[in-house]
């Protein structure tokens, strides 16, 4: 409970001494006595004249986030109100929109339209970022730090709500399921749904911990859902949709990257089954997979198998720049037995297998990518207008508002094209979608990363120190830019990807054309 004991200005005045210390907060009295040795910005700022017992409201703000204040042990330093004032800054409800402007898309701001979401979408939207920041916000903040995996509470949360079975999409795997406590069917569930998980989870700017979420499954189990045979189907999607098992796709080697076709890792047929020996790197989520979708050369060329935990199969962390609890992981099969039946499609035809899924696992990355690019835009805009220099908000800088004019026309456009996009997603099956839009999300992707990390060298620029500092004021812009990065090389390079569109439109030129 917030002390409510009220007094007056100058009753608080009267506390200005190292032994008898009081401030003003935004109309809350605080009583520092206790505390001031210990202040992490030192005593000596907080008996300045201007500090000690008088409303320091604009110095706090312009030195502190506003967590700072809500964490328990500052909170109890608040001893009673000043009579007759009232709080005027509100921190935002759990769940709750952003009322900055640009902080939310268009489809989510008061007084605009959208020809794609409904009202369905909105009240989906309400439940999954209420989820989000009440059950699984608080843990991303504390492993991210420890670096351990995501904990177990919060898959058992996101399996209650089948959050783990509608990440894979629209289909039939959400048959017969009930999703968010029944505020979408599994019949309406599209891939604007699909489109807000991956939104909202992104808000929280938590980069390796959103990727420790499972993100090896979205990427890893749809081979084996799409191409596994009925029983081995049937248990693994059991097991993840459950929240108890976990895969992780293994393509990538230190040998080859975006060149699948150079695979070292080499898959043997024998009597008793696969034998399959090699290394895989930078495998998301591996350090505690179950299951591996691993891409493996073989006699015929391809080969896809799902290989589970077992003997012959090792994964060691791999450091990277950010935070262990994504799993980052190599790994080493070592003559390792798969049997037959967990083989994916069929021997040689392993590329198909690993391309089929390319476009929709880089169109939920855009879908991500740019929802953090959109937070750090808010966290700029907050700052730029809060903070003071030769006595004036830095928004009065022209330079600093043609960055903030920079940053929002990107964000802005990167939405409206994926959201083009994704409306043409719902609108084709999965061959038209092949044919007609894997340039445009290559495109799409490339650009969202590529204007998420002009955006971040932005944001540290209008920082400053603090844009390179892991705590306080710049904690997030710090983080963003160390982690961005991220979005442009997974699911393709940036420039592989800006080739591949330019080479669909090349394959699609008519002959009978001329300038
Ligand atoms: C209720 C009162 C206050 C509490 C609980 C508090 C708490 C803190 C905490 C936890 C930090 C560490 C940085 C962070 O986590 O953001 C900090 C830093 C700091 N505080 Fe305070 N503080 C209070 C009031 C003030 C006031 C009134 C001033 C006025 C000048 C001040 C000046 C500073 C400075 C200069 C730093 C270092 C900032 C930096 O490293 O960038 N603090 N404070």
């Amino acid at each position: 409970m917030a002390a409510t004991k009220q007094f007056t200005k100058e009753e608080v005045a009267k506390h200005a001494t190292e032994g008898d210390l009081w401030i003003i907060v935004d109309s809350k009295v605080y009583d520092l006595t206790k505390f001031c040795g210990m202040h992490p910005g030192g005593l000596s700022v907080l008996l300045d004249e201007e500090v000690a017992g008088q409303d320091a409201t604009e110095a706090f703000y312009g030195l502190h986030r506003m967590e700072v204040l809500l964490k328990p042990q500052y909170s109890r330093l608040q001893i009673g109100v000043i009579a007759g004032e009232e709080p005027q800054i509100v921190p935002r409800a759990i769940g709750a929109l952003s009322t900055v402007p640009y902080a939310e898309p268009t489809w989510l701001t008061p007084g605009y339209h959208s020809p794609y979401f409904s009202d369905g979408h909105r009240r989906f939207q309400a439940a999954f970022r209420k989820l989000f920041e009440e059950e699984i916000y608080p843990d991303a903040a504390l492993r991210e730090d420890d670096g351990k995996r995501p904990s177990q509470a919060v898959f058992d949360a996101m399996a209650r709500t089948n959050v783990l079975a509608m990440r894979l999409g629209p289909g039939p795997h959400l048959k017969g399921r009930e999703l968010m406590g029944g505020i979408v069917t599994p019949e309406e569930f599209d891939y604007f749904h699909e489109m807000i998980m991956a939104q909202e989870g992104t808000r929280f700017n938590a980069r390796g911990y959103v990727d420790g979420l499972g993100g090896g499954t979205y990427i890893g189990l749809p081979p084996i859902m799409n191409f596994g045979q009925p029983a081995l189907r049937e248990k693994v999607l059991g097991e993840v949709f459950a929240g108890k098992k976990f895969v992780c796709l293994a393509i990538t080697e230190a040998f080859a990257g975006s060149d699948v076709a150079g695979l070292k890792c080499f898959a043997k047929k024998t009597p008793e089954g696969w034998r399959v020996t090699g290394t895989k790197k930078w495998i998301t989520n591996g350090t505690f997979a179950d299951y591996f979708t691993v891409g493996c050369a073989s006699e015929k060329g391809m080969v896809v198998l799902c290989i589970e935990r077992g003997p012959g199969v090792e994964t060691k962390s791999i450091k990277t720049s950010y935070s262990p609890t994504a799993g980052t992981a190599y790994i080493t099969f070592d003559n390792v037995l798969v049997p037959f039946e967990n083989t994916l499609g069929e021997d040689g035809k392993g590329l198909q297998v690993i391309l089929s899924n390319f476009n929709h696992e880089r169109w939920g990355m855009t879908c991500a990518s740019i929802s953090s690019q959109r937070m750090i835009v808010e966290e700029c805009l907050k700052w730029a207008s809060q903070r003071k220099v030769f006595g004036k908000p830095l928004t009065s800088q022209a330079v600093i508002r043609a960055k903030l004019a920079a940053m929002i026309s990107r964000v802005e456009s990167a939405q409206a094209w994926l959201e083009n996009i994704t409306y043409q997603m719902c609108h084709m099956n999965y061959k038209q979608q092949s044919t007609h839009l894997a340039g445009q999300i290559a495109f799409v992707k490339q650009y969202a990363t590529k204007t998420a990390q002009a955006t971040a060298a932005d944001a540290v620029q209008i920082f400053g120190g603090r844009g390179i500092t892991r705590s306080g004021m710049g904690k997030h812009i710090e983080h963003y830019h160390r982690t961005v990065p991220f979005d442009s090389v997974l699911g393709g390079a940036e420039d592989v990807l800006g080739d591949l569109g330019v080479r669909q439109a090349m394959r699609k030129m008519p002959k009978n054309t001329r300038l």
